[in-house]
Parts: C-alpha cells; sequence; structure tokens
C-alpha cells in the first residue's frame, strides 16, 4: 500500500440550506494521478476549496501527511480569458508565484522559473506577452506557474476543457510526465472520460449523493459514465 498524501474521512461539507457532500471518503496516495469526474454543480470546485483549506468541513476531516503546512499545493484553474494586452511577459507570469517581501527575484528563483518554463517547453516563449500566447500556451504557462514552487500536489481544475484535442493531450504529456519523474501527485478534474482513462491512476466519481473511488484500470468509459452521469 502507498503512503496517502491526504485522506478525505466522512467529510461533510457545504453551505447553508445546501450540504453539498455528506459522508465523503476517499486517499490521494503520494505519486498518484487522481481524476475527479462529475456533473456540472456536483461539487468538484467545492472539494478542491476544502482541500486547499478555504472551506471548513462540517463533519469528518481531511488529514494531510506529515502534515498541512508540509504539502505545497500548484493550482491550475479552468481557462482564464486574459485579453491581448495582458502585459506580462511569459516569464514574469511564471515568477509572480514566487514573489515573496521584496518585488525581485533572486538568483535561485530566477533558476526556479527557468526550470519550470524548461519543463513546460516555454523557454523559447519567455520573452512573448502572455496575452499574446495561443490557448495551449497560456494553459502551460498556468502550470508552469502553478509548478514553479515545486508543490507535492498538483490541482488541475478543468484545465483542458477549452483546448482542442491535440493540445489537451499536449498538456496532459507534461502532466504525466511530472507526474512520473517528479512525483507530483496530480488531481485531476475533468469531464472528458477518454482523457482521464488514459492518464489517471484513480477516480473518484461524483453523482448527486453517491461516490465512487477506485482504480481507473478496473472502469470501462461505459462504467464511469454511469458512475457520474457524464457524457462525453
Ligand atoms: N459560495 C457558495 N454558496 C452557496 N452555494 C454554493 C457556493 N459555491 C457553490 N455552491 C453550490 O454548491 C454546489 C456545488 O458547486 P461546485 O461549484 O462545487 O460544483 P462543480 O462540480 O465544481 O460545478 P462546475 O462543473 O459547474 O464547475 C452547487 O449547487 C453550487 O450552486
Amino acid at each position: 500500500m502507498t503512503e496517502p498524501l491526504i485522506a478525505v474521512q466522512h467529510l461533510g461539507i457545504g453551505f447553508p440550506n445546501n450540504q453539498v457532500f455528506k459522508d465523503l471518503n476517499f486517499n490521494i496516495e503520494q505519486g498518484d494521478f487522481l481524476t475527479v469526474i462529475g456533473e456540472n454543480g456536483v461539487g468538484k470546485t467545492t472539494l478542491i476549496r476544502a482541500l486547499l483549506g478555504m472551506l471548513k468541513p462540517t463533519a469528518g476531516q481531511i488529514k494531510y501527511y506529515p502534515n498541512k503546512k508540509a504539502i505545497k499545493i500548484g493550482y491550475v484553474p479552468q481557462f482564464r480569458n486574459l485579453d491581448q494586452e495582458y502585459p506580462l511577459t511569459i516569464e514574469d507570469f511564471v515568477g509572480l508565484n514566487l514573489k515573496g517581501w521584496q518585488p525581485w527575484l533572486s538568483r535561485a528563483e530566477h533558476r526556479q522559473v527557468a526550470t519550470a518554463l524548461a519543463v513546460t517547453n516555454l523557454k523559447k516563449l519567455r520573452q512573448r506577452p502572455l496575452g499574446m500566447a495561443s490557448g495551449g500556451e497560456k494553459q502551460r504557462a498556468y502550470l508552469a506557474q502553478a509548478i514553479v514552487q515545486q508543490p507535492q500536489l498538483l490541482i488541475l481544475d478543468e484545465s483542458t476543457a477549452s483546448l482542442d484535442n491535440e493540445m489537451k493531450y499536449e498538456l496532459l504529456d507534461l502532466v504525466q510526465n511530472l507526474n512520473q519523474t517528479s512525483n507530483i501527485t496530480v488531481f485531476f478534474v475533468t469531464h472528458d472520460l477518454p482523457l482521464a482513462k488514459q492518464y489517471a491512476k484513480h477516480y473518484l466519481a461524483l453523482k448527486p449523493g453517491h461516490q465512487q473511488f477506485g482504480n481507473i484500470a478496473d472502469m470501462s468509459i461505459e462504467q464511469l459514465k454511469e458512475a457520474t452521469n457524464v457524457n462525453v
């Protein structure tokens, strides 16, 4: 059995008059590639907010190993529609996640930015204003920004939803490479069942009032559809 990085135990979470989860249980193992699949409104973003510590559980708990402070989390959001005027270069944008108390980056931080740009194939584009980048390049820049701090856990929140097929697979190949070579644990929220099936190790299927967790190899696309009500 692989060690858990995060254990979600009997988790209840929700809002006044809207209990989104009542008794949610699953583990995120160290080095896992977990996909979370469910219809709009089933609670995927709520779950991410709970993992990030932004929402307090109404029941149960989220346990972090060895502890919450030790786990850095990188977050890649859904596509953000930055307009063409967005002035920061891709390199500056990636470095934003490292800005501490001083407005400039140290030499070590510049190296971290260079590494994040290299692993996301953005080295040549680093001086391009982010607003002028293509959709796929923007998503790679968000990925680079999320990994620049070398997180243990990378959360991708429907990050491929707006990309065409080729770009989706390109992004997920990069993520898989990070998962396999840097042992970054991946939490991948998607509606795309073939993509989930191709890249993930475990799945969490969400339907209102019903959750299912397991090895994705044990599930066909038809069974995933059934478990999630998501139709490709
Ligand atoms: N701040 C809030 N206050 C009250 N209800 C909320 C709040 N945020 C979300 N909800 C409700 O909680 C439920 C789950 O929402 P959530 O955004 O987590 O779903 P989701 O699965 O991420 O959906 P989508 O795929 O559309 O992003 C929905 O019914 C939503 O209306």
